[in-house]
């Protein structure tokens, strides 16, 4: 398995392109398959996840072009068998959109279990309350859950829990459900909005995306399009805090700034200086980082995505901080590699208390998952000498070209797969 290897103490310094939004994408390649007509989706990022729903939707028989590494084609009107394979499904999360939009052409689909980053428990039963609320009768079986309906019917769904997924998958079955669906506590993040957006283009008819209250029309057939994905706020948050933990100063461009406004408060107060332009913003560190407290809220709160990067910045702050965990309950599993590289937080429930210390020294630690597998690349970026980052699997699921955007910013950075490459690494940098 690939590593990173790492030379710490360069502040970050330059420009660097955000790609798209994997969240939205997944949901938008998803509902692709919705109409018989060809679909053109562009500014998809060229991860992981994405490759492998685009596989998986090749896989129950949908053309799929891959027109350029950021643009595709998908036609769904050969879809012959709503059964998704368990060998494209178990590396992703994401897969459960299948549900949604197969259920809603079809009124018949059979998807395993998803699988994804290890970050709790992760139920999905308020996506089938909500199929079964359209009228579909949900069961799971050899580990697979399969939904079927003569008929969906438009429904009042109650979401007990803020949910982008089932927000998601609801919103795509009842986009072609016989009359009206009100989706009330629905999730409000940028992707639900954008995966909204792309089904009105398609000839849906839903209202409300972006706040609490879905509305949506159902409608017999969807057409053809072409469609562009939202900038991913998560890969710019990431960078944003490359910058303050290295205490260097990166203009992130192609963003939307509106969607980072959580991240940007959060800089701002340990004393960064955020300036933010009509799609880029630029952040310049404090020599001295200040401490916060963060709790993780749907949005327009603060992401649990971002979760484990403001961590690591925080370990690196002067004073307490602490950093509440209120979405997935396993998402502290970096703090052991953390602290290993010298970081003092302790962690209590829900909570890490995190008292700032001078600097990190490099280590060998292990991506957990996505997003602290980022956060432990920060890390080593700002600690003295070398940090090698194990299972960086992970973190290929959600950036693309991680490494060359951090080495154009002034990272010494490489991806190896051997003790050998390892060694030639520490020989260069000395
Ligand atoms: C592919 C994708 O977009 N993944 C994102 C999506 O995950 P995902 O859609 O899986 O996360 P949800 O928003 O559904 O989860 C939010 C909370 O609701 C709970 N829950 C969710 C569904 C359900 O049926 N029952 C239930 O209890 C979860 O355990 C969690 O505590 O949103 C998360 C929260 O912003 C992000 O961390 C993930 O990166
Ligand atoms: C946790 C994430 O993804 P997934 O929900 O696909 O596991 C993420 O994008 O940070």
């Amino acid at each position: 398995m690939d590593q990173y290897i790492i030379k710490g103490g360069n502040p970050l310094v330059g420009e660097v392109e955000i790609g798209g939004a994997k969240n939205a994408a997944l949901g938008i390649l998803a509902a692709a398959i919705m109409t018989d007509e060809t679909v053109v989706i562009d500014n998809l990022p060229d991860v992981q996840d994405i490759n492998v729903l685009l596989e998986a939707i090749a896989g129950i028989g949908a053309k799929v072009d891959r027109l350029d590494r950021h643009k595709a084609a998908i036609n769904g009107s050969m879809i012959g068998d709503c059964s998704v394979d368990y060998e494209y499904i178990k590396k992703i999360r994401a897969s459960y959109y299948l549900l949604g939009a197969l259920l809603g052409k079809y009124k018949r689909a059979e998807v395993p279990l998803p699988g994804g980053c290890n970050i709790g428990s992760r139920p999905i039963d308020l996506h089938l309350k909500g199929f079964k609320s359209l009228g579909a009768e949900v069961e799971i079986c050899h580990g697979s859950i399969i939904a079927k309906a003569e008929r969906l019917r438009g429904s009042h769904i109650f979401l007990d829990t803020v949910s982008v997924g089932a927000t998601i998958n609801i919103m795509m079955a009842a986009s072609m459900a016989e009359g009206y669906t009100i989706i009330e506590n629905s999730a409000r993040e940028p992707h639900v909005v954008d995966v909204a957006n792309f089904l009105n283009s398609m000839g849906a008819n839903i209202k409300g995306a972006g706040t609490d209250v879905i509305r949506i029309r159902g409608v017999e057939k969807l057409h053809r399009t072409e469609y562009s994905i939202i900038p991913d706020q998560i890969e710019a948050g990431t960078f944003m805090f490359a910058a303050a933990a290295t205490k260097g100063d990166i203009m992130v461009k192609n963003v939307i700034p509106k969607h980072l406004e959580a991240t940007t408060a959060k800089l701002e107060e340990i004393g960064c200086e955020v300036e933010e332009f009509d799609d880029a913003v630029r952040v310049v560190a404090s020599k001295r980082l200040r401490n916060t407290h963060v709790k993780t809220q749907p949005y327009p709160g603060y992401p649990t995505d971002m979760q484990p990067q403001i961590g690591v910045t925080l370990a690196l702050a002067s004073g307490t901080s602490i950093v509440t965990e209120s979405i997935f309950e396993n998402r502290f599993k970096y703090i052991d590699e953390l602290t290993r590289m010298g970081a003092n937080v302790k962690v209590e429930g829900n909570s890490a208390i995190i008292t700032g210390v001078e600097k990190f020294t490099g280590a060998r630690v292990s991506a957990p998952d996505l997003r602290a597998g980022a956060a432990l690349v920060i890390a080593g970026l700002a600690a003295e000498g070398i940090t090698v980052v194990d299972d960086i699997v992970y973190i290929q699921r959600g950036y693309e070209c991680f490494e060359e955007k951090l080495r154009s910013l002034g990272a010494e950075i490489e991806r190896v797969s051997s003790e050998k490459e390892i060694q030639k690494f520490k020989l260069r940098v000395g």
